[in-house]
């Protein structure tokens, strides 16, 4: 039986990147994505964004939704202040083996807590089971349609405060329509949109950046 491409990927970051250096893991996959093989990692046109609103905000606690390969959370986990957590979902335990392989490789494994499970069963548990408290950011780039449950679901268990910032990728391509109107039409959140491309390529696509206000919101300011 053949390999998986997120096999393929684990493969090229072994052979194109160095053991504990988080920016030569990156590099690798998005070399081994641009030119050999697609994959859905956010990439480095739309990654660049990400890096600067990590860097911007500084955050302490960050939830991933949907690690895939972990390319977003060691780009992520690489910029984040020494006592900072995050912690990454991913339900498919093949994904998964690899995910925590390649942070391993890239030397953040104590950064970085991943979680094999779906976020809509997960969520609900973290207060309880990782005692966090709040999350200061949370990137969402797993199934499109689970953005807008899961982002409801966050607010109900009092997982974000005012001031938290919700990332979220490819909602032009492939696009989360019911995500985007919520966000952008709730008082609950102050959102603007970062145009960029999908991937790798040249289709449009770009992040949708929403602060959280607080559940009262603030009504038409
Ligand atoms: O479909 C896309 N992403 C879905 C990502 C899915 C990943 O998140 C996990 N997951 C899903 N719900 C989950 C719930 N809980 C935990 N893991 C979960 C899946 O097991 C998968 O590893 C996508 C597609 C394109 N594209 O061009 O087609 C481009 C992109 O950048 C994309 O992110
Ligand atoms: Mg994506």
């Amino acid at each position: 039986t053949g390999s998986t491409r997120p096999q393929r990927i684990l493969r090229a970051v072994q052979k194109n990147s160095t053991r504990g250096s988080p920016c030569s893991v990156v590099n690798a996959i998005d070399d081994y994505c641009k030119h050999k093989e697609w994959a859905m990692n956010v990439g480095d046109e739309k990654g660049i964004i990400v890096d600067d609103v990590v860097l911007e905000l500084k955050p302490i606690t960050v939830l991933e939704l949907g690690t895939y390969c972990a390319y977003s959370t060691v780009r992520i986990a690489n910029l984040l202040p020494p006592e900072a957590k995050l912690i990454t979902l991913e339900f498919n335990a093949e994904s998964a083996a690899i995910a925590r392989e390649i942070i391993t490789w890239a030397g953040l494994e104590e950064k970085i807590q991943l979680i094999i499970g779906a976020s809509g069963d997960w969520i609900p548990r973290l207060k309880e089971e990782f005692g966090i408290e709040t999350f200061d950011l949370v990137f969402l780039d797993h199934w499109k349609d689970r953005y807008l449950p899961d982002t409801k679901l966050l607010e109900k268990c009092g997982l974000l405060k005012p001031g938290a910032v919700l990332l979220a990728d490819n909602v032009i391509c492939p696009g989360t329509p019911d995500y985007l109107d919520y966000v952008r039409n709730s008082p609950r959140y102050k959102s603007k949109f970062y145009r960029s491309h999908l991937e790798y390529t040249q289709e449009e696509d770009g992040l949708e950046h929403s602060v959280f206000l607080g559940m009262a919101g603030r009504g038409a300011e």
